[in-house]
């Protein structure tokens, strides 16, 4: 942590840090934007898990991946972590909005059209973010280490709530591959 906070500090707080900030950083964005899938979907009948939604992300995922010369299922087994920890913001977000209605958003943003295309964008540049760090992400302790001060000092930098923070913890599990 110390080393972390040293690093974001010296190079400021926007900065992402180590060969895996850029990648870390688009994960943090993946867990924003589950803000919005939650306040699109709350107090509808629009669930939380779509496994048909899930499979088209999957596909292209994999198409993608193909594409980029990356394998396959490593790059499937770190989407599935990046929507399962999706699904964690969405279901601690509508439960906190339940206790409290008052901290619901008054917007609602449509999924189709506004928040769906921004999450496929992601796709396309965590994919290429994969690529660029396929060397330092083979499994060791030195892929660990990159991940753990990113995510540290992402979780700093953004100034992540525990929900969003656990949330990047989750999303991150599958990096180092
Ligand atoms: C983000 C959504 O909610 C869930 C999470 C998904 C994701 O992280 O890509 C996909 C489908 C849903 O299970 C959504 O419905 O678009």
């Amino acid at each position: 942590m110390a080393v972390a906070l040293t690093l974001a500090a010296t190079l400021g707080p926007i900065a992402p840090v180590g060969r895996l900030g850029d990648l870390t950083d688009l994960a943090v964005r993946r867990v924003q934007i589950a803000d919005l899938v939650a306040a699109a979907k709350f107090g509808t009948t629009q669930p939380i898990d779509d496994p048909a939604r899930e499979q088209v992300v999957l596909d292209g995922v994999r198409a993608k991946a193909v594409a980029l010369d990356l394998d396959p299922e490593n790059a499937t087994r770190f989407f599935r972590a990046q929507i399962e920890a999706n699904k964690s913001v969405q279901r601690g977000l509508h439960e906190r909005w339940t206790a409290h209605p008052g901290e619901a958003p008054s917007k609602r943003p449509d999924l189709a059209t506004e928040v769906r295309p921004v999450l496929d964008r992601l796709t396309t540049d965590l994919l290429a973010e994969l690529k660029d760090t396929e060397q330092v992400r083979r499994p060791s302790i030195r892929c660990e280490v990159h991940a753990e001060i990113a995510e540290r000092s992402a979780v700093v930098r953004h100034r992540l709530d525990r929900l969003h923070a656990d949330a990047l913890a989750e999303a991150m599990t599958t990096v180092c591959q």
